[in-house]
This record gives C-alpha cells, structure tokens and sequence, in this order.
C-alpha cells in the first residue's frame, strides 16, 4: 500500500505522523511511504533519515493526500478537506463528536475515517490516546504552575509552596490516564491534589496507587462545586471515549474561584468539560480570562513537545498502521476487533454512535458492515 505522512498545518502542531523508525517497519513488508518534505522537522527529525529508511520525500501536500492512507497525527483542518478522495484511508486523531463540519466532509467523500482515540480494548482501555493522555496530564500540571505566575496573569504563588507557607490546591475531575498523571506530577511538586471521578473502582486504585498523598472524592455537582471553589489550579480531565465531554463545570463554579486561579482543560480536544470554555485556544496565545480566572484551552497539548510526542505516539500507531496496510481495513477490524471502533466514518455512513447523536445524523452499525463484507469475501 502507499502510505502518505502530510506535514501537520494546525497552530504550533510539530508532532508527525511517521518516524523514520516506523517508516523502516512499513517498508521493510512492502509497503511505500510518501512522506512530505520537512514533515519531520519539527520534531527533529530530517528529510535525509526518511529517505535512508527507503521512504520518498514528496514536495507538496496535495501529493501527500494522493495516496491510499493518509497517517497523521491531528484532525484535518478546513485547508486540507479538499484532499479527500472515496475511499482514501484517513489514520489519526478525529475528535469528531464536536467537528460537524469534519464529520460532514468525510461522509460526503466517502472517506474510510479512523479515529485514534476511539480504537478501544476489549478492558475498555484506549491504546492510541494513552501515551499522549500521559503526555497531557503532565503538562497540565507544567503549564498550570507556569500560568499561576504573576507576570503570567495568575495568582502568583508556588505550586509546592515553601515551608511556612502553604502549597497550592490543585483539582483534578477525571481520573484516568490525563488526571492520573496529572496528579503524580502535582503530588511529585509537593502540590495538595484533590481528584474527583464517577468510577469507585478507580478511586480504590488511585487510593492504593497514591497511598495518602492524594484525597480522592466521588464526582457529582455537589463535590465538584466544593472542590473547584477552593482550587488554585483546576484540570479537567473527563471522557466518556468518542462523545462530546460532559459540561460538569458550570460558570457558576468557576465564579466562585478566586482571581488569578488557573483553570486546564485538557478534554476540550471533546468539547471540554468547562462551562466557560468557549473556545478552543492555541499554542501562540494560550489563555484568555473570564471572571478572573486564566483559562487555557489548547487542544493539541502534546504538540509542544512534540519529539517526547511524536515518538510515544507512533511507538502505538505503526503496529496498527501495519496490520491496516497489510489486510486492509475491513479485513484488519475482523481480525482486530479494537480496530472496528476506530472506525468513525466508512463508505459514506457514520458508524460510531456518539458521533451520529452529537450530530443527529443517521448511525450505522459498523458490525453489520463488517459482517456483510465478510459474507461477500468468503
Ligand atoms: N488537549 C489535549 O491536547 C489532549 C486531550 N486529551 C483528552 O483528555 C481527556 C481525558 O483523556 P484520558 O484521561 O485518556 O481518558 P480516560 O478514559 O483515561 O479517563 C477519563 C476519566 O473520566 C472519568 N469521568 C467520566 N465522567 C466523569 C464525571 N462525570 N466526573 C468525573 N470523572 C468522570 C472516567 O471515569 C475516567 O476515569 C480526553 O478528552 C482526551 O481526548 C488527551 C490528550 C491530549
Ligand atoms: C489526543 C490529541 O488530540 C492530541 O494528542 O493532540
């Protein structure tokens, strides 16, 4: 199959489908890799290690996007729809459960539509999102302490405090992958951590996991109202996997907080979980501020790191690239059952559930798809 790695065009987004790493892989089992030039810069790697991995380098996007899969890392921008072709298969990060604009485009060209972050484990876990989770958990808690800074707009005081004077409060709602990291980055910064979750299986865990250093507290309106109006730094952290985040912060909380807080809210990549998250914001002007409180809202975290990035990310990607290139998508999805989430969009139908409920557009189930394949292809 061949394979196309555009360069990513979304504000400050450095990260790349493709390593030459994972390029070698691809190739060495027959496959060709079209990548664009200067893909990799960004996340240092050149044009020349792309081609000794047997990759060619192609000069334009447009040749990039000719291919028969497309690998990237964020979901196309507006500039790239026009790349779409009928059964072009789209790998990357989607989020389409608050893109109607993207979903409709890729229904309408009969894209075959992949969403890293919904392929899920039979345990429910989510292999393609996790390394980048850990990625933005971290930071949050590296960009929350940055914007506490007065300069920065916030508060002006020391996460970890200095004995004498107390540490920040920091909150975290959500308790998987972004706020467990999360919170061992706030606990290891001498931060006092309260996380908030709906799932009592998992805050057993974390209790165990944390041993003391963290309070953990059951989620519900009443809990968050209380943990937020205290929170020097609040991390939104929720998902419920391929549908819009639920809004569990109201604007009402977030009065309540004092000035110079700082709110992260990593799940706007869904929507975000902030009543007064209204916009998505960037890597070049990050945060905005509404009763006091800075707000930062940057949907594509890990972009700013983007060599820890790119390579966590591909490390969980290739070996499913490969099994796509190798059997083609609907074989693969048989045989790897994860992969049938993944599936978003394919031949013009939506066919993941809560995409097609945020959108109140038709849903189709993409077992019988699959199941009608296999009766033809046997
Ligand atoms: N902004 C960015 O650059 C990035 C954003 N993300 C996003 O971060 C979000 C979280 O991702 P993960 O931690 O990997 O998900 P996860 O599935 O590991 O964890 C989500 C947690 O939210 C909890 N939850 C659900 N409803 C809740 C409620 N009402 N109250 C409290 N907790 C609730 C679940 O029980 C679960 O423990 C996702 O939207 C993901 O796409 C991830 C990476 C980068
Ligand atoms: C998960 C995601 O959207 C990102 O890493 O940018």
């Amino acid at each position: 199959m061949i394979i196309g790695v555009p360069k990513e065009v979304k504000n400050n987004e450095n990260r790349v489908g493709m390593t030459p790493a994972g390029a070698s892989t691809l190739i060495s089992v027959g496959h060709e890799i079209w990548i664009e030039q200067d893909a990799g810069i960004g996340s240092g790697f050149q044009n020349e290690e792309y081609l000794a991995a047997g990759a060619k380098i192609v000069s334009s996007a447009k040749e990039a996007w000719s291919t028969e899969m497309v690998i990237k890392v964020k979901e196309p921008m507006p500039e790239e729809y026009q790349y779409f072709s009928e059964g072009l298969i789209l790998f990357t990060y989607l989020h389409l459960a608050p893109e109607y604009e993207l979903t409709r485009a890729l229904v309408e060209k009969k894209v075959i539509a992949i969403a890293y972050e919904t392929i899920q484990l039979e345990n429910g876990a989510l292999p393609l999102l996790t390394p980048m989770s850990e990625v933005a958990g971290r930071m949050a808690i590296q960009v929350g302490a940055q914007f506490l800074e007065k300069p920065k707009g916030g508060k002006g005081i020391l996460l970890g405090g200095v004995p004498g004077v107390s540490p920040a409060e920091v909150v975290i709602v959500g308790g998987g992958v972004v706020g467990t990291n999360a919170a061992k980055m706030a606990i290891g910064l001498g931060a006092r951590v309260t996380l908030l979750d709906i799932n009592a299986a998992r805050l057993r865990e974390l209790d165990d996991q944390f041993q003391g250093r963290l309070n953990t507290i059951m989620s519900n309106p009443y809990t968050i109202a209380e943990a937020v109006k205290r929170a020097d730094l609040l991390v939104g952290a929720v998902l419920i996997p391929g549908a819009r985040a639920p809004r569990l912060v109201t604007e009402e909380m977030i009065a309540n907080m004092q000035p110079g807080s700082v709110v992260v809210d990593v799940a706007i990549d869904q929507g975000g979980s902030i009543e007064t998250i209204d916009r998505i914001t960037t890597h070049s002007k990050p945060t905005y501020e509404k009763h006091g409180v800075v707000h930062y809202a940057v949907a594509n975290m890990p972009g700013a790191v983007p060599r820890t990035s790119t390579i966590a990310l591909t490390n969980v990607t290739v070996p499913y690239a490969l099994k796509i290139a190798s059997l083609g998508v609907k074989k693969s999805s048989i045989i790897h059952q994860e992969l049938a989430k993944g599936i978003n969009v394919i031949d013009g139908k939506v066919t993941f559930k809560a995409v097609a409920e945020a959108h109140g557009v038709p849903y189709s189930d993409i077992q019988q798809i699959l199941n009608d394949y296999h009766k033809v292809s046997v």
